[in-house]
């Protein structure tokens, strides 16, 4: 505990603290080759918290790391103080960290709203509770007029919206969403940036987006987290990161 409080060291610009989901000096290594290099990061509670990076800068092997799909090779995860250190997947699951996947993992053959259905019944709801809750989601995120077809049927973008609220169907103390906003157009975008912003408190959990879209994450991410090439390269507000010339040389300048 005493280790997490003084977190302040390292790369991550956070505030030290017990509680929250923390990432100390991580290293993944596949083959010997470095994927991400001593990274260090909170999560605050209720925190909306961007990853952001070039194409293979170790954001899905850190997103993986955080939800028990990949062992750091070196480092430690925190979840609210406990060392997470021998917990796979479903551990981190049940603790409360939900995540969404670039491919979806959406069961093509069951409907809409089965999809957020099967979620809730696995979590020990009565079917008329589960239906309610699940109904309720699609409506917030707005394709519950889609709830009776095929999950396989929605096009990719409601696809997205899918897997955002069958991952808050299990009522996550933390959410990492993986590009969100991958496919859609601005005007989606937008809207979509209305509904993230909203996650904290109408759901009680903290964000961390990984997302490609700068208008998104600068739009409605609390702090910053740019890694490149595995390290970190800057963490702060987004006005920070807009501002830091490493950044714009490493990143943002590629999307001018
Ligand atoms: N299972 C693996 N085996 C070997 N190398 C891997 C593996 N997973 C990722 N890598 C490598 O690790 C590096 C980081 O990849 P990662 O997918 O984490 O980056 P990313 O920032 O998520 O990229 P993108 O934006 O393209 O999704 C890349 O060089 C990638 O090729």
């Amino acid at each position: 505990m005493a280790d997490i409080l003084s977190l302040h060291s390292g790369n991550d610009a956070a505030t030290p603290t017990a509680s929250g989901l923390v990432a100390r000096n991580l290293t993944v290594r596949f083959q010997g080759l470095a994927a991400i290099s001593d990274v260090s990061l909170h999560v605050g509670n209720r925190e909306i918290f961007g990853l952001i990076g070039p194409n293979g800068a170790g954001k899905t092997t850190l997103v993986n790391c955080l939800t028990g799909f990949q062992t750091p090779t070196e480092g430690a995860i925190f979840l609210h103080g406990s060392d997470t250190a021998g917990w796979r997947a479903d551990r981190f699951r049940l603790e409360g960290i939900a995540r969404t996947f670039q491919s979806g993992r959406l069961f093509n053959d069951l409907s809409v709203l089965e999809n957020v259905e099967v979620t809730g019944l696995g979590l020990g709801l009565a079917r008329n509770p589960a239906r309610a809750a699940s109904y309720e989601l699609l409506e917030w995120i707005g394709i519950a007029d889609k709830a009776s077809i095929a999950a396989g049927a929605l096009a990719y973008t409601d696809q997205r919206r899918l897997s955002i609220v069958r991952a808050l169907a299990v009522a996550p103390k933390f959410i990492l969403l993986d590009e969100p906003a991958a496919g859609m157009s601005d005007a989606e975008a937008d809207e979509l940036v209305h509904h993230i912003a909203e996650i904290p408190d109408r759901f009680g959990c903290g964000v961390l987006l990984i997302e490609h879209n700068m208008h998104v994450v600068m739009s409605i991410c609390h702090r910053v987290h740019v890694l490149d090439g595995g390290k970190t390269l800057a963490v702060g507000t987004p006005d920070e990161i807009k501002r830091h010339e490493g950044v714009l040389a490493a990143y943002l300048g590629m999307e001018a």
